[in-house]
């Protein structure tokens, strides 16, 4: 196999088996049922070593064929593995070629073989079940989907068949002593299952043994007989169960992972480690509508000064570097509370929710002044140091209660204008259901960073690094920049 065990821990190795080539997990699934066939092989050995205590619950005749037919099975299942770890050393094209063969003949013997397992050892529930979700869950993660359900398809119709064939005459060979138990009794009375299995047992006991029948004997036989035959469904089928268990768990962990690397890869700027446009675009959204009465809202739109020249002198790989230290920069002066994106190629957008405007005056400040303190070194020979212009709009609370109380109005008067649906009254104006009422425009996060963008102009205009406050340029200008964004 590809992966050597000895370098993996096991949690790491049952994760690297879902990245294995499907020659090396086929051949892992060989070894599974290698590990199950030999689990059968020790419980046939340990029945014939204690064939003097457990020949009464078992036809130890019909234990020879089955633990030949096991080792048989056991050799050829062996033989595949050996060629499947082998496979991988052929070309791609052929070895898919020849996987399919292989899996089949993997799993269509497997199936026959296990089915006859199940029958032979006594249709227990508990190991009938496990074998038939366990197998096709395992052939699922291991090998083509398509066959292991054909085969589980395929194990189910012999298990029903297994079952119907003696109401057909059929009689199946069964290690188990009298087992046909017939589910119409003559009795009147109502019989739990271990009653029945201990009748059962006394009377194979009685039929082989010669044993008298009395009701000590069958309390004693059902507490041996039916205990044996339990402990061995389990033992067959609780290893096959824990490992499937094991394995989903570890595949649900596998995909938590994936999921939790796709969000990422969904939501960050791969450069700056940032939040990406997007991703800092719905968390404004969302801090918009968890802002609480009487908080303002502040947004600082942050660009580069002269970027494209450092690209021109350095190259772009300085370029990204400096984006990168940047990004640094504004992570480790703004707290958690601030949403920071990558909005553009050198330009950031950070968004201070529950911010008053000299609050926000003061941070975009002091961000204007790390960045230009800080010195990005090129080579041990070079370094310099770049500056940013950065524009600011604080959202008043009293701006966002008029914007409500605005918005409100005009669903107000859109809901009279609509036709009343038939049969049903015209909502009364103020009939709006409560959430309308505290809606701003669904375009409020363009609008807030246009109006932040109108002062970021504005600063790069007045010789850039510095800040702008866009509220400051309302007030000087007589609302010009105000009209222009819908603020
Ligand atoms: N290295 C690098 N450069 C980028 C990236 N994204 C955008 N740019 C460059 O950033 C430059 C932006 O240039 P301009 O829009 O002219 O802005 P500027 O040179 O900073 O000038 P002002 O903004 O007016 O101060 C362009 O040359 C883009 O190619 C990036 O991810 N990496």
């Amino acid at each position: 196999m590809s992966v050597s065990f000895p370098h993996l821990g096991y949690k790491r190795l049952s994760r690297a088996i879902f990245e294995w080539q499907a020659a090396d997990r086929t051949a892992l699934l060989a070894v599974f049922i290698l590990m199950e066939v030999f689990l059968h092989w020790l419980w046939c050995a340990f029945v014939w070593w204690y064939q003097d205590a457990l020949g009464a619950y078992v036809y130890i005749h019909l234990l020879y064929p089955l633990w030949f037919g096991i080792t048989v099975m056991g050799v050829f299942f062996w033989g595949i593995a050996r060629h499947l770890s082998h496979l991988k050393r052929q070309t791609t094209a052929i070895k898919n070629k020849n996987l399919n063969k292989w899996q089949l003949l993997l799993v269509v013997p497997y199936t026959f073989y296990i089915a006859t397992v199940i029958i032979m050892v006594g249709y227990s529930s508990l190991f009938a079940g496990v074998s038939l979700v366990g197998g096709a869950m395992l052939g699922m993660m291991l090998i083509k989907r398509r066959y292991a359900w054909r085969v589980f398809l395929l194990q189910i119709a012999l298990i029903l068949l297994a079952i119907l064939a003696p109401y057909f005459g059929i009689h199946l060979p069964n290690l188990r002593q009298l087992t046909f138990v017939y589910p119409f009794l003559d009795s009147q009375n109502y019989l739990t299952y271990n009653e029945l299995m201990a009748i059962e047992n006394t009377l194979a006991t009685s039929v082989f043994k010669g044993v008298t029948l009395d009701w000590s004997s069958i309390s004693e036989l059902q507490r041996s007989s039916t205990f044996f035959w339990r402990a061995t469904h389990v033992l067959l089928a609780l290893p096959k169960a824990i490992f499937i268990v094991y394995m989903f768990r570890t595949l649900l962990l596998i995909l938590d992972d994936s999921k939790n690397e796709i969000l990422k890869h969904a939501n960050q700027d791969e450069l700056t480690q940032l939040k990406n446009r997007r991703y800092g675009l719905t968390q404004m959204k969302q801090a918009l509508k968890e802002l609480q009465d009487g908080q303002d809202f502040s947004v600082i739109l942050l660009d580069l000064d002269w970027f494209k020249d450092i690209n021109d002198t350095y190259g772009h790989e300085v370029g990204d570097q400096v984006l990168f230290e940047v990004a640094q920069t504004l992570t480790q002066a703004l707290t958690d509370a601030a949403i920071v994106s990558r909005y553009g190629g050198e330009e950031f957008l950070i968004v201070l929710p529950a911010t008053s405007h000299d609050g926000a005056m003061l941070i975009a400040e002091q961000l204007r002044k790390d960045i230009s303190k800080h010195i990005i070194k090129v080579d041990d020979n070079e370094a310099f140091s770049v500056t940013a212009s950065l524009g600011l709009y604080t959202f008043t609370h009293e701006q966002s209660v008029c914007m409500k109380q605005a918005r409100t109005e005009q669903l107000q008067l859109e809901a009279a204008l609509q036709p009343a649906p038939a049969g049903k009254p015209r909502h009364h104006r103020s009939a709006l259901p409560p959430e309308y009422q505290t809606l701003l425009p669904p375009d409020i996060c363009q609008r807030l960073i246009c109006t932040a963008d109108k002062a970021l102009y504005e600063a790069k205009d007045r010789g850039r690094d510095q800040v702008v406050s866009a509220n400051h340029m309302f007030v000087s200008e007589n609302s010009r920049h105000v009209m222009l964004c819908g603020i």
